[in-house]
């Protein structure tokens, strides 16, 4: 099992199913593996099983067949209490105690784990600073003195508060408003890849669940598991007209979000063309990097005077341009993606 300084972790599904006892089938067969450091999603419509898979990793649900399986250890033989100290879960309405201060929610693990004064307050002031707050502001207010957003901030740094191996969470960001749930959700991919984490988040919003997962598991009602891939391979390569319905409209908006600029889109450099070559106008042309979105490209290169942009490589030397047709066609080669 993890412990409290393991954050790696590995889950396994192994032929999962749940159904409650009034006959409702949450959850039927599942296989699925979540690997060590991943940020899987689980997306699907209202009732089609997210919230019970979720649930069933911490036991506030058990299944009525199969096992799940963190390490390799099947959780039903786990003490409760120390499994889900072992894991941070996070919920639409964060569920902060009204009546403790902000630092006071975030230290809640670290006291009952018993850990010394110092060692919480330092921890605090880290996790805090980690989602954006201010310690010294923010740490004494009380959760009704929070905007939404601040307050699912403090949610966050809570679960985090003992280096859990296993992040659950359902419906994040759904109680914020849409522009504060973009800047959390790019938050939140930046501190699981720093920390390595391993996180089932569950949303009904594919946007979301494109944006933030290394994969993305879709469900359908009764549980099943229509596809899992990665967000390029799902938008490019729907297995079957449920999940094409369910990505909807403006697949290709949703793929220059999740497809990374590289070298085969970039067109040879012109002569003079590095970086701070000027344009017609004078202006220094702008810049991409090689791996930035192409959603991001697309931005600078709406900006740009010249109709096109210097890309540069991670050491910032300049490899090439990239052109509203090189675009396009880095564009069409991730929508025709043979999804392998
Ligand atoms: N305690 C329960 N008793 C009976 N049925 C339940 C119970 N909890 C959930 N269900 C049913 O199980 C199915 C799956 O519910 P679940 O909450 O896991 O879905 P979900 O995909 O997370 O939905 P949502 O997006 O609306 O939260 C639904 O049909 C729901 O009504």
């Amino acid at each position: 099992m993890p412990t409290e300084n393991s954050n790696r972790a590995h889950i396994r599904f192994d032929e999962v199913g749940k159904e409650y006892p009034d006959g409702t089938v949450a959850v039927a067969g599942l296989d699925l593996d979540v690997a060590q450091h991943e940020l899987l999603t689980l997306v699907g419509p209202s009732g089609s099983g997210k919230s019970t898979l979720l649930r069933m990793v911490n036991r506030l649900v058990e299944p009525t067949s199969g096992r799940v399986l963190v390490d390799g250890d099947d959780v039903a033989g786990v003490d409760e209490v120390r499994l889900r100290r072992g894991m941070g879960y996070v919920i639409q309405h964060v569920g902060l105690f009204p009546h403790r201060t902000v630092a006071e929610n975030v230290a809640t693990v670290p006291r009952l784990l018993r850990w010394d004064r110092r060692r919480t307050r330092d921890r605090v002031a880290e996790l805090l600073s980690l989602v954006h707050l201010d310690p010294e502001l923010h740490g004494p207010r009380y959760p009704h003195e929070l905007s939404g957003g601040q307050r699912q901030r403090v949610g966050v740094a809570r679960a985090l508060a003992t280096h859990p191996a296993i992040m659950l969470m359902d419906e994040p960001f759904g109680a914020v408003d849409p522009e504060g749930r973009r800047s959390l959700q790019t938050e939140f991919r930046r501190i699981h890849d720093d920390l390595g984490t391993t996180v089932l988040l569950v949303t009904h919003d594919i946007d979301e669940a494109v944006l933030l997962g290394d994969r993305v598991a879709v469900f359908s009602q009764g549980g099943n598991l229509e596809q899992l891939a990665t967000p390029a391979t799902l938008l490019s390569r729907p297995a079957n007209a449920f999940v094409e319905g369910f990505i909807g409209e403006a697949r290709a908006i949703k793929l220059l979000a999740v497809t990374e600029l590289d070298r085969r889109h970039v067109e040879p450099a012109e002569a003079g063309g590095g970086p701070g070559a000027a344009d017609g106008n004078g202006n220094e042309r702008p810049t991409v990097r090689l791996g930035s979105s192409l959603e991001a490209c697309f931005s600078v290169l709406a900006g740009a005077s010249a109709g096109e942009v210097t890309v540069l490589d991670d050491g910032g030397a300049a490899v090439g341009r990239l052109t509203p047709a090189s675009l396009h066609a880095a564009l069409r080669g991730a929508v025709t993606a043979n999804g392998s």
